[in-house]
């Protein structure tokens, strides 16, 4: 549908970084299936608060879609509704903010029923409030980037609809966290989330690691559903990795909050793999936009490991500037140094093994297995209440059984 969308990506450069994301929009808008006819910016150091950019600017850009025949204006940053109905009433083409676009792709993307629970009301959320009186008539645009629900359902625009809409998403959504919360309880096995600027190659380096095969493609936001599977370490431990959605700067709050319970499980992961595109021009910015949404979830206090990744495509002089003993250089797409990877995750995974000594009854003798799993076991004992063992046992299994420690 969106392949008839003729856009135009506009937005205000106050510094290097700014540059970046307006290139990054130009691809987003293409992701979505958009066709970039012509990119405005504007040097300035401040927003304006009716037009976003300068009025002046924006009958500029109005001007040039006129000339290119243009049926949208996608902006670099979030819209105030202000900014919005001043915007549509001088240019009269569909304004897109960063969010609605980065929330079209999703849209596209989500398959589960989570996915597409999540994708939706962030949508609702980002919508309500920018909402004009008259409700914004998006039938008129026939379609294309904003308008689109997940699962090819068309996006409501009555704000009582919205609101019940909005309740009905959060109650379903945390339905489906219960439940998972108590698949997440009966884990065996320490959880290591992969995170990372989106493209950075995580689920091709999940693939090469397990063999999971989940889609790998050179697109942004290919994923949107976590998928785990099984991970087992070099020192014959088990782990669960667990390949998830991509960040991006300036991650819309709407999308932090939809997309809670996706990022709530990083925030529980044993430790993170974080994967960067050492070949990526913007390596930095990138790397410390995932160390920011890490500090905003509160989950920047986890062992970590950092995958430079893409080595193959890096001119061999090329400084990267990371190093420290957490870092390894990769290529996931050419298997290059994987066991060096896998090596660091055992190290860094053991340090959340801690002494402990339990006494395990004898109707629960399931759990001397799951100690013996996840742990170094110094000593084993039967007494008339139960099993009592002593060792070094991870974390995660101390706290799951903690009732059972002397
Ligand atoms: N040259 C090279 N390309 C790679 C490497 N790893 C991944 N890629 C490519 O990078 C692109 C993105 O890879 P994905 O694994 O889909 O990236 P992702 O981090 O899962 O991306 P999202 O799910 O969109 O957030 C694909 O075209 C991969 O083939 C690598 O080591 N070297
Ligand atoms: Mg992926």
């Amino acid at each position: 549908m969106a392949s008839n969308t003729k856009a135009i990506v506009a937005g205000i450069v106050k510094n290097i970084q700014d540059e970046e994301s307006i290139e990054e929009l130009e691809l987003l808008a293409k992701t979505a299936g958009a066709e970039v006819v012509a990119k405005v910016v504007q040097r300035k150091t401040s927003y304006d608060s009716a037009f976003y950019i300068g009025k002046g600017k924006a009958q500029e850009i109005a001007e040039v879609a006129k000339a290119l025949e243009a049926n949208a204006v996608i902006f670099d940053d979030d819209l105030t509704p202000v900014q919005i109905r001043n915007l549509e009433n001088l240019i009269e083409l569909q304004i897109i903010d960063r969010t609605t676009l980065i929330l079209d792709i999703f849209a596209q993307r989500a398959k589960s029923k989570e996915g597409k629970i999540q994708v939706e009301l962030a949508q609702l959320q980002h919508l309500l409030p920018r909402l004009t009186g008259k409700g914004i008539e998006l039938s008129r645009f026939g379609g294309g980037i904003g308008t689109r629900g997940p699962g090819e359902t068309k996006l409501e625009t009555d704000k009582r609809h919205i609101k019940r809409r909005i309740s009905y998403l959060k109650k379903e959504l945390q339905k489906i966290k219960d439940s998972r919360h108590l698949l997440r309880s009966a884990r065996k096995f320490p959880v290591i989330s992969l995170v990372g600027y989106t493209n950075a190659g995580k689920s091709t380096l999940m693939n090469a690691l397990t063999n999971a095969k989940v889609s790998s493609n050179d697109r942004l936001f290919d994923t949107l559903d976590t998928t785990t599977r099984l991970l087992i370490l070099p020192d014959g431990r088990k782990a669960l990795l667990s390949d998830t959605v991509g960040f991006i700067r300036k991650l819309p709050h709407e999308i932090v909050e939809a997309f809670k319970a996706t990022l709530e499980e990083i925030k529980e992961a044993d430790l993170l793999l974080l994967v960067a595109d050492g070949s990526s021009r913007n390596f930095e910015e990138e790397i410390n936009t995932v160390f920011k949404v890490l500090k905003d979830i509160q989950a920047d206090n986890k062992p970590i490991v950092i995958a430079i990744n893409k080595v193959d495509k890096i001119n061999s002089s090329f400084i990267l500037p990371l190093n420290s003993k957490n870092t390894v250089e990769i290529s996931a797409l050419y298997k290059k140094n994987l066991d060096e990877l896998l090596k660091r995750i055992c190290e860094n995974l053991s340090k959340t093994r801690k002494f402990a000594e339990f006494l395990i009854p004898y109707d629960k003798l399931s759990i001397v297995d799951i100690i013996y799993q996840n742990g170094l076991i110094f000593s084993k004992e039967s007494l008339p209440e139960g099993v009592k063992i002593q060792g070094e046992i991870e974390e995660f299994v101390i706290n799951k059984y903690k009732n059972f420690l002397i």
